[in-house]
């Protein structure tokens, strides 16, 4: 594959992920930046890309996909981000955590432990590598929780154990945030509350917790991935601060591909 006719090999499309995804308006923003008049943005969800990424990888294929770090993909594949000179992804980000208004009253023990969450890209990547070998994401999350005591009692050290109150987390199904959702699930489970997990898309998501009918999300991707909804809620939302730090989005393909620029695929 010739660099200057990437675009042909790939039929000028970048797999992308759910439209509502922060990432998704990043790479439209990209496409505008560098110019990729030709080039079109599929959408879909992570589940797919990632599948049509493997089968690509598998065949030695060209393919361009919409990536992001903490991700399993990594680990698994040899790939390499585009280079983004003119920083239409911005710069490395952190996940927070969000509750509702009024969360903090009605279950204050259970908002200490979510307000102490936090843990690096490398945790978070050893719960995402199990899953994507075949563990559900519940199991995989005991067995960290079962695995890291240590980071666990930060959480919940001197923190009173709660009765079975409810705790309804929201997340999408990107990769990353199923794995930080089951597992701070896990830990909340563990602490003696009756936890519920719904998997929605990214616009209900924080429209649940916004609104009180979820109590918290792990998987808000500030200051500029989700910028747009934390201005649509702002003052409807109680941010806890990052729960990581040191994540990345990007334009990413097989370290096989001639291409090192976003630049380079400009037609
Ligand atoms: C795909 S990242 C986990 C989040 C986002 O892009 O909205």
């Amino acid at each position: 594959i010739s660099p200057n006719n990437v675009g042909e090999q790939v039929q000028y499309e970048i797999t992308g992920i759910d439209p509502g995804a922060g990432l998704m308006t990043a790479t439209a923003k990209a496409m505008k930046d560098y110019n990729l008049k030709d080039w079109k943005l599929k959408e879909g969800s992570s589940a797919a890309m990632t599948a049509e990424l493997q089968k690509a990888y598998e065949q030695k294929q060209p393919i361009i996909v919409t990536g992001w770090t903490p991700h399993w993909m990594f680990a698994k594949y040899k790939l390499k981000y585009l280079k983004d000179p003119k920083e239409s992804f911005g710069k490395s980000e952190s996940i927070h955590t969000i509750v509702r208004k009024g969360f903090k009253e009605d279950n204050p023990n259970a908002y200490k432990i979510l307000d102490s969450f936090y843990w690096n890209p490398t945790d978070m990547e050893e719960v995402m590598v199990d899953i994507q070998n075949g563990a559900k994401p519940e199991e995989a999350a005991k067995k960290w929780v079962v695995h890291h005591p240590d980071i666990v009692k930060k959480w919940t050290q001197g923190v009173q154990k709660g009765n079975g109150q409810k705790v309804s987390l929201v997340y999408v199904a990107w990769e990353s945030e199923i794995a930080s959702t089951n597992v701070i699930g896990s830990v909340l489970k563990n602490q003696g509350y009756n936890v519920t997990l719904k998997q929605v898309e990214a616009g209900p998501m924080f429209a649940g917790v916004a609104n009180g009918s979820a109590d918290a999300m792990v998987a808000a991707w500030f200051p500029t991935t989700h910028k747009d909804y934390l201005n649509t809620y702002k003052n409807q939302l109680v941010d806890l601060g990052p729960n990581l730090k040191g994540t990345k989005l990007g334009l990413v393909v097989p370290e096989y591909m001639p291409i090192n620029s976003i630049s380079d695929l400009e037609n």
